[in-house]
């Protein structure tokens, strides 16, 4: 196995989970809004002001294009398995987690977040239908499902790392 991404919506978890699944498995984690945030030397909401939604698309696709080729946990933004190529390049080239939390659990973590503009820019219900239109995607296109809804993060991280043990070296 090369690479392990975390997908999913915004606040499902995928960046506190990674960085505890790092610990856990010894990989290392990184989290691709941060590369991006660390390359372009703006904050996700000055890139999506500056150079609109789309470059900030075309920024995650070229991060999975060509990041290292090193075995890692990456977590991934929310919105990138919206686009065919992200998908294909994340299942040729690891094990894919879908984090499923409910949508009220989601919007209770995220709407005060001011560094996710898509929340900023919207009501709760275009959340809402932003989340039932990707579920799909996600759901499709993981290798395993994790229900994240009523378990704690320990819970989860052991859940995650023993399927990453259980098939390193698979792949
Ligand atoms: N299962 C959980 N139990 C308790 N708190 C959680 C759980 N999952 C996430 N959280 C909390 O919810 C918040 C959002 O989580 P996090 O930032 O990891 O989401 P994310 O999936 O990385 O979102 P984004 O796609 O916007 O980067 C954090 O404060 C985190 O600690
Ligand atoms: O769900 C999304 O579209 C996003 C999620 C975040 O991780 C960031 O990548 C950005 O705020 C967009
Ligand atoms: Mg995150």
């Amino acid at each position: 196995m090369r690479k392990v991404y975390l997908i999913g919506f915004m606040g499902c978890g995928k960046s506190v989970i990674g960085k505890r699944l790092s610990f856990a498995t010894k990989m290392p984690f990184y989290d691709m809004d941060y590369e991006i945030v660390k390359k372009t030397g703006m904050t996700i909401p000055e890139i999506f002001e500056s150079y609109g939604e789309e470059r900030f698309r075309d920024m995650e696709t070229e991060f999975l294009r060509t990041f290292r080729d090193e075995s890692c946990i990456i977590a991934t933004g929310g919105g990138v398995p919206m686009r065919k190529e992200n998908r294909e390049i994340m299942r040729k080239s690891g094990l894919v987690f879908y984090l499923n939390a409910p949508f009220r659990d989601i919007w209770r973590r995220i709407s005060t977040d001011r560094n996710r503009p898509i929340v900023q820019q919207s009501t709760r219900a275009d959340v809402e239908k932003l989340y039932n239109d990707r579920k799909p995607h996600y759901f499709n296109n993981a290798h395993f499902k994790v229900e994240t809804e009523r378990r704690t993060l320990r819970e989860i991280t052991d859940y995650m790392a023993f399927q990453v043990g259980r098939l390193k070296g698979d792949k």
